[in-house]
């Protein structure tokens, strides 16, 4: 087999908030690098590690990974809607293979994602059926967090699931990098947001996400201007992360506690975790470079926005 990486950060407000043209069109030349790197690399599948923001996975059952052997789309943000092409036999073979392998993984036969998943997909391939994907959940927002350790050996297990694989495998990573947008959380929830984070958020009506979505959308702006009350981005947490990840050794991440994480680089940094599996997964397929890295702290977007591609040296 061979084996490539591509991690960016999303945000549901590239469509929504300006951040000037400069940034746009640094942003969109980081696009424009990554969709050649996937069009030269020219993938048989995508392993899509992502993150959800509450619109698939609750609190009324909320596993910290989940693989998924089919999954659809809810269309949040603009986003495409509809199924993803999974296939379900390779998906299930991985499953089993990090059960075997002493880590543990939920299953979803139908698994729900948003924008978390679906927005590389839709940037890079223009539609998110048009290859086949193997969606992984990783919980990012809802704490309990687990250790960071135990992503990086789902990550690698992942990798050496596919080492033996003949097809050639994207290790795609959506999320990140510091951020601290206005999702609800438990520990502050209100009795009407409580109730949502247990599964009353679950097909809001069409009212309910667009109120749900302005929110977040005034919040940016507010951040932008200087007024908002969320956790400020932090360039500097996001470098060192990409620096250890481009490095080969992700083990000095093992010491990242998830109440730090939080603390320093806000509630949403946990989305990093989805990078920190797709490179565990491609240094378990063999050496890898970083061959494009691109980084700005946003704050139109909520996102230090950090967009990698990598590939095998060996
Ligand atoms: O609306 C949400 O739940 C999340 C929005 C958001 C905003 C900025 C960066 C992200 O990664 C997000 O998911
Ligand atoms: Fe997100």
């Amino acid at each position: 087999m061979t084996a490539a990486l591509l991690s960016m950060s999303h945000s549901p407000l590239l469509d929504h908030v300006d951040p000037g043209p400069e940034v746009a069109a640094a942003v969109t030349g980081a696009f424009d690098q990554a969709r050649s790197f996937v069009r030269d690399f020219d993938p048989d599948l995508i392993v899509n590690f992502g993150p959800d923001h509450y619109n698939g996975f609750f609190y009324e059952l909320m596993p910290t990974v989940c693989i998924g052997y089919d999954a659809v789309s809810i269309g949040d943000y603009g986003s495409q809607a509809g199924p993803l092409n999974v296939p379900t036999e390779t998906a299930r073979e991985l499953a089993g293979f990090v059960l075997d392998q002493g880590l543990d993984t939920a299953v979803s036969l139908r698994m729900e994602v948003d924008h978390g998943a679906v927005q590389p997909l839709e940037l890079m391939f223009g539609d998110i059926a048009a290859q086949p994907v193997i969606p992984i959940f990783l919980n990012c927002v809802a704490p309990p967090f687990s250790p960071v350790q135990r992503i990086r050996l789902l990550g690698r297990a992942i990798g050496s699931f596919f080492a033996r694989s003949d097809q050639r495998v994207l290790f795609l990573a959506s999320g990140g990098l510091s951020h601290d947008p206005p999702v609800p959380r438990i520990a502050t929830a209100t009795p009407e947001q409580r109730e949502f984070l247990l599964g009353g958020g679950r097909h809001l009506t069409a009212a309910a996400r667009d109120e749900r979505q302005q929110r977040v959308i005034s919040t940016a702006r507010d951040f932008a201007a200087g007024t908002a009350a969320i956790k400020d981005l932090a360039p500097e947490w996001d470098r060192a992360l990409m620096d250890i990840l481009a490095s080969g050794d992700l083990t000095p991440l093992d010491a990242w506690t998830p109440d730090w994480m939080t603390e320093v680089a806000g509630n949403s940094s946990h989305e990093v975790r989805t990078w920190i599996a797709a490179y565990a997964a491609l240094g378990a397929v063999g050496e890898y470079a970083v061959t494009y890295s691109f980084y700005r702290p946003i704050r139109e977007y909520i996102a230090g926005f950090g967009v990698t591609t990598a590939t095998l040296t060996g």
